[in-house]
Formats: C-alpha cells, sequence, structure tokens
C-alpha cells in the first residue's frame, strides 16, 4: 500500500444503545504504515469503535471506509474480504489453551486458505514465531508460557495471514513494566518490516510514547483532541493533562 494512502476513514460517527450515546460525532483516520493510538478511558467507547470499523456494529449515523469500502453497506461476504486483511490482537490474547503453540497458529491459515500444503503451512508458522522471537516455543501449550511470551503468540498467530491493518486492544494491560516496553518495541518492529497501519488502544501512556505515530483523544464520545504524543503531553488543558498524571 503506498504509505500515505488513508486505509480506515471514520466520519461523524454516531454509535449508541437507547440513551447511552457512546460515540458521537467520532472521526478518524488512519493511514498506511502509521500507527495510530485512540486514547480513551474505561467505557469511553473504544471497543464499540473497533466493532463498528469491522463491521460487527452498524453505525446510527456517519461513515466507516476501510480500504475505500463502505464497511456499513457491505454484505457478510464482502465483510469477510476485509476482514481477512484485518488482524485483531485481543486483550485476552484469545489462544486455544487446548492446543499447541503450532495448532494456534495453523487455525487462521486453515480457516482462510485451504489450499496450502503442510511443508508451506510449517514455514508459515516458523516465519511468524520468528518475527516475535518465538520459534523454540512451537510445540509448547500455551499453559507453559509468560505472559509477555503469550501476548507474543497471539501476535504472531495475528500477524500470519499478514494483515494490512491490525487493531491492538490494550496490548500491554496486565503485563510488568519490562515486558509491556518489549511488547512496545515490537509493535513498532513488525510495523516497519510489514508496513501495517495500526490502531492501538490504550491508557498506557509508555505504550502511547513509544508506538504512537499519531495521537487521538477520545472523551464523550468524540475525538477531542489530536497530534503527536509531545502535542498532547505539551498541552495545557486539563482533560488531556489528566492521561499524563
Ligand atoms: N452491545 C451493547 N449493548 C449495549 N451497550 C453497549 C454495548 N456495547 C457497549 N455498550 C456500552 O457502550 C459503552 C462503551 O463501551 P466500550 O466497551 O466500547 O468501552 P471501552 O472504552 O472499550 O471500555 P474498556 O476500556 O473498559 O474496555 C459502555 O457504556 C457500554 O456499556
Amino acid at each position: 500500500m503506498e504509505a500515505r494512502e488513508p486505509v480506515i476513514i471514520v466520519e461523524h460517527l454516531y454509535k449508541g444503545f437507547g440513551k447511552n450515546k457512546v460515540l458521537k460525532d467520532f472521526s478518524l483516520t488512519v493511514h498506511a504504515n502509521e500507527n495510530v493510538v485512540v486514547l480513551g478511558k474505561s467505557g469511553s467507547g473504544k471497543s464499540v469503535l473497533i466493532k463498528c470499523i469491522i463491521g460487527l456494529l452498524k453505525p446510527d449515523r456517519g461513515r466507516i471506509k476501510v480500504f475505500g469500502k463502505d464497511i456499513p453497506d457491505l454484505s457478510e461476504e464482502e465483510l469477510d474480504e476485509v476482514r481477512v486483511r484485518i488482524g485483531f490482537l485481543f486483550q485476552g490474547n484469545a489462544l486455544y489453551d487446548s492446543m499447541t503453540v503450532r495448532e494456534n497458529l495453523e487455525f487462521p491459515l486453515r480457516r482462510h486458505r485451504l489450499n496450502q500444503t503442510q511443508a508451506e503451512v510449517d514455514r508459515l508458522v516458523m516465519d511468524a514465531l520468528e518475527n516475535v522471537g518465538l520459534p523454540h516455543t512451537v510445540d509448547m501449550m500455551p499453559s507453559e508460557l509468560s505472559g509477555g511470551m503469550l501476548k507474543r503468540v497471539a501476535l504472531a498467530r495475528t500477524m500470519i495471514l499478514q494483515p494490512d491493518i491490525i487493531l491492538y486492544d490494550e496490548p500491554t494491560t496486565g503485563l510488568d513494566p519490562v515486558t509491556a516496553r518489549e511488547i512496545d518495541h515490537l509493535i513498532v518492529q513488525l510495523q516497519k518490516k510489514f508496513h501495517t497501519a495500526s490502531i492501538i488502544i490504550t491508557h498506557d501512556m509508555h505504550c502511547v510514547k513509544n508506538t504512537a505515530d499519531h495521537v487521538a483523544l477520545l472523551l464523550d464520545g468524540r475525538v477531542y483532541t489530536e497530534g503527536s504524543y509531545s502535542d498532547l503531553k505539551n498541552a495545557d488543558d486539563p482533560q488531556v493533562r489528566q492521561f499524563f498524571e
């Protein structure tokens, strides 16, 4: 993809549940090869935003375009074609406990690309694990891995279909500070290597500092302010400052 090509465009998005108006005139653009952090408090609507982007929730109003396609207008088949190009790193990793690391990584391949030989599958699994520095864990069970290793394996599984977009849901939550910084580093490393566009949902300010090309602060359902990490860090506005204290 061209470096500055917009891959996700959200315009004037409104989404509520009854009286609970969660997103109100929310707009955001993510370009190819760009890490955009959406910074917001718990319950501010970050997950609702992600679900609208991947077409799991229909907006009440507004436009969402991914790879130039109007998401709310797509059929389920068309949505599946878009979703294959979007990787998702879940907060809880979503690995299958009863499967080995290898089987967990093979899972998306078997689901989406049915005509690969076993040798090709093996190579893709090992490449994906090498990208996250864990080739030696291939025959281990998730229960044998630390929290940081589980996150890396989950990221390898997300990357195995070579997505153009990765959506990270609080990638460093629950990790110790050293491991959290390793995950930040890995996010940036993978972005540089594969030129993916990402939305990183977090309220970990170290993660913001280390990964963000652009930060959007979600407050009261809309982008309250946006800019670089240092733009936000140097802001005098108390609504922005609270995230740094
Ligand atoms: N399917 C739904 N039906 C009704 N209300 C919902 C639904 N999904 C989300 N909400 C409401 O939308 C609001 C925002 O929820 P959301 O999960 O997006 O928050 P969040 O910013 O991701 O929070 P957290 O950081 O705690 O995960 C909450 O008030 C939640 O109760």
